[in-house]
This record gives C-alpha cells, sequence and structure tokens, in this order.
C-alpha cells in the first residue's frame, strides 16, 4: 500500500497463503511410540494457527481412551483381537471426525497423530482422504538414538492418561513392552511408498529424506519440521533500553536510547549471566537494524564476544504516516484510523505501513532460523516481540498486540517437550511504560490501573 492511503483493516479470513488456493492436507504423523511424533505435531500447530492457517490434531489415543482408559501393554499386541478391534475403531473415529472438521469447519490442515505404523494403515488413511479431496502429507520420525528415546519413555509417556496414578518405574517399563509390541509390526515408509508425498526425520533434525512435495503449503510445513531439533537451549528476549521517542511516547522513528536506556544496556552483559546460560555455551545476538537495538545490544556483544547479526525483519512494525506521532496525536488527525486500530488491532494496517498480522509474515524465516538455532538472544522492539513471543506462547491474534512488554526486563524462554518454559528478569533501571490500552491515547500508561506510568 503507499503512503497516503486510508489505513485499513485486513480480512481476519485471509491467511498467510493466497486465498486462491484451496489446498486441504492431512499430516499422517508416522512412527514407533516415544520418537517424539506429538511434539512435531504441536510444534506443526502452533506455527499453523501463527501463520493464520485452520489447524487441528486428531490424536487416536484420546479416542482409543475413551474406549480403554489404560491398557497394558498386550493391549497392543497385535495378536490381541480385542485390542486390535478397539484400536481399529478409535483410528476409524479420529478419521471421520477429521474429515467432517475439514468439510464443516473449513480446515486447512488436519493432523492425524498415531503410529500409524504398517503400509495398510497408511494406505487406508491415503485412500480414504484422497477420495475426500484431501492431500496426505506422511511425517515419519524414527530414532535410534538410545538417550532421545529413554527420555521420552520417562518425561513424555509417564505423563501420559494412560499410566495417571501409577508408579513411574512400573509405566516406563510397561511401556517399553508397548514398544515391543509395535516394533512387531512396524513397517517404515520405504520404495512401495514412493508415490504418497512424505518426509522421513531421523533422529530429529540430523537426516531428513523429503519424497514428493506438490503444493506449496506442504513445502512450508515441511521446510518448519525440518528445521526442528530438540537439543537443549534457550531463547531471551528484551525491548532495547528505553529510547528519546519512548520519552516523549512517539511511536517508530529511529531514535538513540535514553540515559536509562544506556544504563540498561551497561547492564544487559550481567542480567544475561544472572538469567544462566550454560557455561560454554555458543549464543548469537540479534537486533533489528534500527539504533535502539544496535546500541542497546552493543556492550553485550564486547563483553562476550558472542557473534551478532543485524536483522531487517526484526525492526519495528511501520507505522507509516504515524511514524514520529504521539498516541494523541494520531487520536486527532486521524480520529477513524485510531478508533479501527483499537476495534482489530491485529488487522490494522498503517497507512503506507503495517500491520501485526503483516509483521508475523515478515517474521516467518526469523521463526525458521530460531527453529534451527541453538542459543540466541534477539533485542527487539515492542510490536515484534509480540510477534515472536505469541509464537512461542500460542497466544491468540487478538490478545497478542495487547500484551504487556516492559522495558528493561529480560524474557528466558526455555523450549520444552510440551510448551515453552519463560522465566522473566528485571533490571533494577526506571523506564517509562508505552503500554497503552484500547480506547485510550495516554502518553504513558500503567497496565495495571491503568493511569500511572512504570517508573
Ligand atoms: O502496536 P503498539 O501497541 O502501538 O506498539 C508498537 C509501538 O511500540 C513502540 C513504542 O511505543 O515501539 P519501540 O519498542 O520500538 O519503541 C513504537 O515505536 C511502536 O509503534
Amino acid at each position: 500500500m503507499s503512503s497516503g492511503e486510508s489505513g485499513r483493516t485486513e480480512s481476519a479470513s485471509k491467511t498467510f497463503y493466497a486465498s486462491s488456493d484451496d489446498t486441504k492436507i492431512c499430516v499422517v504423523m508416522v512412527g514407533l511410540p516415544a520418537r517424539g511424533k506429538s511434539l512435531i505435531a504441536g510444534k506443526a500447530l502452533r506455527y499453523l494457527a501463527w501463520v493464520g492457517i485452520s489447524a487441528r490434531i486428531f490424536n487416536v489415543g484420546t479416542y482409543r481412551r475413551k474406549l480403554s482408559p489404560h491398557p497394558l501393554a498386550n493391549f497392543f499386541d497385535p495378536h490381541n483381537p480385542e485390542g486390535e478391534k478397539m484400536r481399529w475403531a478409535a483410528a476409524e473415529a479420529a478419521v471421520s471426525d477429521m474429515l467432517k472438521w475439514f468439510k464443516e469447519s473449513n480446515g486447512v490442515v488436519g493432523i492425524f497423530d498415531a503410529t500409524n505404523s504398517t503400509k495398510q494403515r497408511r494406505a487406508w488413511i491415503h485412500k480414504t482422504c484422497t477420495e475426500a479431496g484431501i492431500e496426505t502429507l506422511f511425517v515419519e520420525s524414527s530414532c535410534d538414538d538410545e538417550e532421545i528415546i529413554m527420555h521420552n519413555i520417562l518425561e513424555v509417556k509417564t505423563t501420559s492418561p494412560d499410566y495417571k496414578g501409577q508408579d513411574p518405574e512400573v509405566a516406563a517399563q510397561d511401556f517399553r513392552n508397548r514398544i515391543r509390541n509395535y516394533e512387531k509390526v512396524y513397517e517404515t515408509i520405504d520404495d512401495d511408498e514412493k508415490s504418497y508425498t512424505y518426509v522421513k526425520l531421523i533422529n530429529v533434525g540430523s537426516t531428513v529424506i523429503i519424497n514428493q512435495i506438490k503444493d506449496y503449503l506442504s513445502s512450508r510445513l515441511v521446510y518448519y519440521i525440518q528445521n526442528l531439533h530438540i537439543k537443549p537451549r534457550s531463547i531471551w528476549l528484551s525491548r532495547h533500553g528505553e529510547s528519546e521517542f519512548n520519552l516523549t511516547g512517539k511511536i517508530g522513528g529511529d531514535s538513540d536510547i535514553s540515559t536509562r536506556g544506556e544504563a540498561y544496556a551497561r547492564a544487559l552483559p550481567g542480567l544475561l549471566k544472572q538469567s544462566g546460560v550454560p557455561p560454554g555455551a555458543k549464543l548469537t545476538i540479534w537486533t533489528s537494524t534500527l539504533k535502539r537495538t544496535i546500541q542497546t545490544a552493543r556492550h553485550l556483544a564486547a563483553e562476550t564476544g558472542y557473534d551478532k547479526l543485524e536483522w531487517k525483519a526484526l525492526d519495528e512494525l511501520d507505522s507509516g504516516v504515524c511514524d514520529g506521532l504521539t498516541y494523541e496525536e494520531i487520536a486527532e488527525k486521524y480520529p477513524e484510523d485510531f478508533a479501527a486500530r483499537d476495534e482489530d488491532k491485529y488487522n490494522y494496517r498503517y497507512r503506507g505501513g503495517e500491520s501485526y498480522r503483516d509483521v508475523v509474515i515478515r517474521l516467518e524465516p526469523i521463526i525458521m532460523e530460531l527453529e534451527r538455532s541453538d542459543n540466541i538472544i534477539i533485542v527487539t522492539h515492542q510490536a515484534v516481540l509480540r510477534c515472536i513471543y505469541s509464537y512461542f506462547h500460542n497466544m491468540s491474534q487478538e490478545q497478542s498486540p495487547w500484551m504487556e512488554v516492559p522495558l528493561h526486563t529480560l524474557i528466558k524462554l526455555t523450549p520444552r517437550a510440551y510448551g515453552t518454559e519463560e522465566q522473566r528478569f528485571k533490571a533494577n533501571i526506571p523506564a517509562v511504560s508505552t503500554w497503552r490500552g484500547k480506547g485510550s491515547s495516554a502518553k504513558h500508561q500503567d497496565p495495571v490501573d491503568g493511569t500511572q506510568p512504570n517508573h
């Protein structure tokens, strides 16, 4: 949009991908138990939700639990007819619900989370989906790293509802026996299935084999999945130190940091250390190309020797014709725009500028790179930080643009098997609050009582 055109709210239904493309995909997870399938499924779901694609997981285990809530390992023995019957019934119920969801809720990506361990089962899913006009993407996760398998057995499976209230040691032993039963019939995806679209992940992220990717959405998904790894690491997020514009309540711009902002920049190396960086860990500093983030990371880079990278994609949301104005001035000059932004902040695009939706789209390569990377500290801006944070915490599009992200605070995120762990470290250096509540055009507002600056 060129500068001067009126700001407008993009249709919320518009997704990241071309709206004319009506591809529907069933992502079929494949793999023995404890191979990280549900972890991959959960991450893919979070990514899809973040880029605005309607997606849902259909976990066959959840359906099976309705028929058999706490089965022992022999339930999964392929020679146990009773168990076999129930497992098929559960798979059929899940597929039937998934097809209904595609049709009635306009779903785009259904993730079919089960072992899908035989060629027969996969052929059935492929045929059922094809008949319904849905493409399939098989994602096989195999793993021969005993340490990873043991970790999955203990950390994930002993917390499964299947073993609720049981001694974790007994549960882990039973779960190992369950795996043995699956191994009796397990067939990896091979040349017999080369007409299928599939991705095979060996030891999550170390080796990837890709076959027959046919459309854009599948290629994005495969690219995302192949970037995943499960090595322990953390991601630190910080806004720049308080800027001269923050002090006067002006938005956007490329101002220097204030004296207090500089104090934060000097405190940042200590704050990062205090947050717990594993000894000898490799860490990279990412900033935007704007002065206030570069100045904030300056001492950190000099004192630690960590590599530093400037990303244009991390620049603050472009506020177009409103750049350099205060919220009060915007409300006065562009009252309709001001109200429209409050009405739907995620989708509202500034005249000649961007919306939060636009920022998410330009941040996609950052997320891909983050998934591939080890420890990263990102020094960026309020709106950009909200978008990145909402990816890790699966925060809704309505909520994320209103989230409070205080200045002079370091956020440490550590991805875990299910969800992201968070710790916050506040530098004891005062700063204004740049948070603004709906309907307000106050220069500085405290999110708690809505009136006080955060000094
Ligand atoms: O979307 P809202 O809530 O307006 O927040 C974004 C604004 O945050 C600010 C501060 O008010 O970012 P920044 O951290 O870069 O200083 C503005 O520059 C930017 O326009």
